[in-house]
């Protein structure tokens, strides 16, 4: 059989397809934005036939630029941007409604009174999540409460729930398989991650009906195989894992105390904690690293709503810059007197805060700052906020203590950021050669499950190193530049 993987990344912004080799290597890429729905303040939606649609092009344009066929590929794994809910109705496959995506405020009524109703230690205990909007259960069910007659067709069996991961799978197999993987499932706050299945008092906590639910399977489970009409032959699905999931495999981090973050329009640092379910003392999420033939390894995670958004801020809203890039330089140009801080709560502050009102904020303006000194305050932002998660996993979890952090994600790309933030985190900060390791750990979730790509050892020992950013700030200054962002946080948090 053919070396030869595809993965499906499903992302916030855009959709891509990728062929790797049984080298790693990427051999064919499809990528395609689609378009984002803000119908009002702090909702965001994304229509599911243009994801689907996204994705069916992209994965013919990534089997065409490999000069492949779909019969040359031993397997397909899927991964996505996480928490989004899609409910469809199962005779005919179409969405009842727009998707509810991750970054969606809609729900942070029903959250406040979960909150004062005490249903807070329930959830961390048994998901190791925390109430915030940003989870999937009261989205479900504002979907159910919001379209016509939709609850009673749940309670029916007549809709199906899905993460993406599930709605495309469900499109993929031509309605065949409904199902999820274990690190969808553990980010709906209504799956047991110690017991491993969709747990009744939290369905009715949340008021949503079972007979919606997919079948949840370990990360490297058999998902079926695509309908034979999509692409020219029929393709065996063997790996899902949720976007940051797949990102902590694509980094090879295996081993308890070994640390990833990912970079796109948010930063989700994972922690691996091996087979132990760490509870933080810092509002850090509990949550499943990934299942493999039956063997879960647990994880920390710190997340961040706005990343790389901050800088695509400054381009589509501010026109300060044409494009992304165009940041780094400015931030390393910037001058050293003005001490611009910038809170970038766009939509609510996530960990270790979770303030879902919380709104952004720039502090420390003088008559000299500008374009330059805003363009650092934003990359710095994301450089800060890394630093807060980092001392609370030090505090959560003392394998933690002298970790390396590996990074990935497009505003990696920015060298002045990837200083900043080794001096921020006085720690290391390494970027390997293969910077789509989001896609490569969904690609190897399938390519070993088919039998074609080594075990964790051989797959580990290919990660490479293209740079390592070593810490170079005094420690004065880093206590200062610190301080300078506490104080912005405490007064965006007393706003
Ligand atoms: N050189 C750069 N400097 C700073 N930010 C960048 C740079 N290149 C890309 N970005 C940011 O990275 C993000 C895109 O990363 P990507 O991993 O593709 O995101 P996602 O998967 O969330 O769609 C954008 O928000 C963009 O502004
Ligand atoms: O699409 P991304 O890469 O911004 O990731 C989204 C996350 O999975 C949300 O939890």
């Amino acid at each position: 059989m053919s070396g030869y993987v595809l993965a499906i990344d499903q992302g916030t912004t855009s959709s891509r397809a990728i062929v790797f080799d049984d080298h790693f290597r990427i051999v064919g890429i499809g990528q395609k934005e689609f378009p984002q729905h803000f119908p009002r303040s702090g909702w965001v939606e994304h229509d599911p036939e243009d994801i689907w649609n996204s994705v069916v092009e992209t994965i013919r344009s990534a089997l065409a630029d490999a000069s492949l066929s779909a019969s040359d590929i031993a397997a397909i794994g899927i991964t996505n941007q996480r928490e989004t809910v899609v409910v469809w109705d199962r005779a005919s496959g179409k969405p009842i409604h727009n998707a509810v995506v991750w970054q969606d405020r809609r729900t942070s009524d029903i959250c406040r009174r979960l909150r004062e109703d005490g249903a807070e230690e329930l959830l961390i205990e048994k998901t190791g999540l925390l109430v915030d909007p940003y989870f999937s259960g009261t989205k479900i069910a504002w979907i159910l409460d919001h379209v016509e007659g939709a609850r009673a067709r749940a309670e029916n069996g007549d809709l199906a729930f899905g993460t993406i991961d599930s709605f495309l799978l469900w499109r993929l197999t031509g309605g065949k398989v409904h199902a999820t993987d274990t690190t969808n499932a553990c980010r709906t706050q209504l799956f047991d991650i110690s017991r491993h299945e969709w747990d009744e008092e939290l369905l009715k906590l949340l008021n949503v009906p079972a007979a919606l639910l997919p079948e949840v399977k370990d990360c490297d489970a058999d998902f079926g195989t695509t309908d034979g009409s999509l692409f020219g032959a029929a393709i065996p699905i063997r790996g899902i894992a949720g976007d940051q999931h797949a990102a902590t495999l694509g980094q090879a981090c295996f081993s308890p105390g070994m640390l990833k973050s990912t970079y796109g329009t948010g930063c989700f640092a994972v922690l691996n904690t091996g087979e132990t379910k760490v509870r933080s003392t810092s509002r850090l999420l509990t949550t499943i690293a990934y299942r493999l033939s039956g063997k879960t390894s647990y994880a920390l995670e710190g997340s961040i709503f706005v990343a790389g958004a901050a800088v695509q801020w400054l381009r589509d809203g501010l026109g300060l810059v044409d494009r992304a890039e165009e940041t780094g330089p400015m931030a390393a140009s910037a001058d050293d007197d003005e001490d611009v801080v910038m809170v970038p709560a766009f939509t609510g502050l996530g960990a270790p805060w979770w303030n879902a009102d919380a709104r952004g904020a720039i502090y420390g303006l003088t008559r000299k700052s500008g374009p330059k000194e805003i363009a650092r305050a934003a990359l710095e932002a994301t450089c800060f906020q890394t630093a807060d998660l980092l001392r609370a996993m030090r505090t959560d979890f003392a394998e933690a203590s002298d970790t390396i952090l590996r990074v990935d994600g497009g505003m990696v790309a920015s060298d002045w950021t990837m200083q900043r933030l080794a001096d921020l985190l006085d720690a290391p900060v390494d970027r390997p050669v293969v910077l789509e390791t989001t896609a490569l750990g969904a690609a190897w979730l399938a390519g070993h499950a088919a039998g074609v790509w080594p075990g964790q050892e051989g797959f580990g020992a290919r990660w490479k190193l293209e740079r390592r950013f070593e810490p170079q700030m005094s420690a004065v200054e880093r206590g200062a530049r610190l301080t300078l962002w506490e104080n912005a946080i405490k007064r965006t948090l007393a706003a």
